[in-house]
């Protein structure tokens, strides 16, 4: 089972929604994260179940950057746009480069998206499970 995240911005979160309901099977196993209205518009659409954090623009980004700190998040789907200027750019700079620190996958964009969906259908990321099970503090 492994921890994803689901944020796009406005003007890609119909592409947001029909790549994950493309993918609903891929992603049923797993443990869902979002940005607040992200989660809502995928909700509404699907049949799976996400932990939603506050809208972007009013820190969902920087909680779950807070997870990615901690080295808790396993994978990022972020369909930014690219051509619309964001309020809380610092944020978003945040958490890509939190990614970076902890090496954690991050797609930016729908064909990225793919090659990861399609890695985590392999298997590609199981051994994420080891970090989770032997980071210290965790109970085994
Ligand atoms: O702004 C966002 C990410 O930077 C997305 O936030 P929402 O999902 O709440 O629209």
């Amino acid at each position: 089972m492994l921890k994803i995240a689901f944020i796009a911005h406005d003007r890609k979160k119909d592409e947001m929604v029909n790549f994950v309901i493309a993918y609903e099977h891929v992603f049923v196993p797993h443990k869902l994260y979002s940005t607040g209205t992200t989660g809502t518009r995928i909700m509404e659409q699907t049949n799976l179940t996400i932990h939603r954090f506050m809208s972007g623009p009013l820190g969902g980004d920087q909680q779950i950057g807070a997870l990615v700190a901690e080295n808790e998040m396993d994978l990022i789907i972020f369909l930014r746009d690219p051509l619309m200027a964001q309020p809380h750019e610092p944020d978003i700079i945040a958490l890509l480069r939190l990614c970076d620190v902890q090496g954690i996958p991050v797609a930016t964009n729908i064909a990225t998206a793919e090659v990861l969906v399609k890695a985590i259908e392999r298997g590609d990321f199981a051994w994420r499970e080891l970090v989770h099970k032997y980071k210290p503090g965790a109970d085994e």
